[in-house]
């Protein structure tokens, strides 16, 4: 049954006695589909969360074979429900947990809804080479080929090896590998629904052992903010574009506290010409930070010199909000927030 929230569920309780031989990996369980139940083995939507991390580990007990487990439940949500309360716990944990130098690596299971957001929290805020990975499942535990199991098993894989050192936060489902940085959930219900953008996968698991396609890599323009003292970040919305859009949503934004915004923009980041009036407006009045990125799945948007907004390049609509956020926290200016998002960039 799930311990309460933040709990330390110690090795014995997860029927993991200490292998001295075997290395260290700690779970860190928020919930999920992964952590779901159906009323049958064939629901596979309107399931509810109510597994804990103690359940994960015990429905597949050859995770102790890979290595010895430690789970905290820092939450039992799905993911929609993840806020910076959450977050912030998960970063400050994660921290204190990697500089430990028995812990060879950690696994976060989370919703796969938001799950690209707080891997690139964590992306962002989490400083140490050892491996991170976040999981998911699309799946509910009770369902026929349930994915959470196996999942489970290759992100602790992954968590355990070397190999998985100076990658970054890494996204695992479906056998594949991806950076935090780049993957973004694609399809709301299919198994195979993460997967990176132009920049690619980083690797795969073949009968569960992970192989990297590259050297360890850093993304370009990575930065790593110090959140140890940080309770809570700055308020910023993201302003979806659409023909007709309702110009004042950004004056709305403002009024409930925003200190920057995002716009998932038309194509390379647009909106009509009355919601551009209408944010220049805001703009001017506030100096506060506005990020064009895209609503297309994938895409770049480049800086022009006579906009007003901020250029998201890579980053999507929600990973640009929480490196808005984060810059914000820190006490960044405007123009170290526009250098931030145009580090991931670099002109030739
Ligand atoms: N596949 C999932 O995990 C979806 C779930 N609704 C969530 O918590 O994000």
């Amino acid at each position: 049954s799930p311990v309460s929230f933040g709990q330390l569920i110690p090795r014995q309780d997860v029927q993991s006695p200490i292998n001295t031989s075997l290395p260290n990996v700690t779970i860190f369980a928020t919930g999920g589909t992964i952590a779901s139940k159906g009323n049958s083995n064939t629901q596979t939507v309107g399931y509810q969360v109510g597994l804990g991390v103690q359940d994960l580990v015990e429905a597949v007990p050859e995770i102790l074979n890979i290595s010895n487990i430690n789970g905290y439940q820092i939450s039992n949500v799905g993911s929609g429900s993840i806020n910076e309360t959450i977050s912030l716990k998960l970063a400050h944990m994660i921290n204190e947990e990697l500089a430990k130098p028995e812990i060879s690596g950690v696994v976060v299971t989370h919703g796969t809804d938001t799950l690209e957001e707080t891997a690139f929290f964590l992306e962002a805020t989490v400083n140490s080479t050892k491996p991170v990975v976040c999981v998911g499942a699309m799946r509910p535990a009770t369902a026929l080929s349930a994915d959470g199991p196996l999942n489970l098993l290759q992100s602790v894989t992954l968590a355990a090896s070397p190999a998985g050192r100076n990658r970054g936060i890494m996204i695992t489902l479906n056998d594949r590998i991806g950076s935090a940085f780049y993957t973004t959930k694609n399809n709301a219900n299919t198994l195979d629904t993460f997967f990176s953008t132009e920049a690619g996968q980083l690797g795969i698991f073949i009968n569960q052992v992970p192989y990297f396609f590259f050297a360890p890599v850093e993304p370009v323009g990575r930065v790593v903010f110090n959140v140890t003292h940080v309770q809570d970040l700055a308020q910023v919305d993201i302003i979806y574009a659409h023909q007709d859009m309702n110009p004042m949503l950004f004056n709305s934004s403002v009024s409930s506290g925003a200190k920057g915004i995002v716009l998932a923009g038309v194509g390379a980041g647009g909106m009509s010409s009355k919601a551009n009036a209408a944010a220049e407006a805001v703009y001017n009045a506030t100096g506060m930070p506005i990020v064009a990125s895209h609503r297309s799945n994938d895409g770049f948007v480049p800086a022009s010199d006579e906009d007003f907004t901020i250029a998201s390049g890579f980053y999507n609509p929600q990973k640009a909000r929480i490196l808005l956020q984060l810059a914000l926290t820190a006490g960044y200016e405007y123009n170290e927030i526009k250098e931030t998002f145009a580090a991931s960039y670099p002109m030739p």
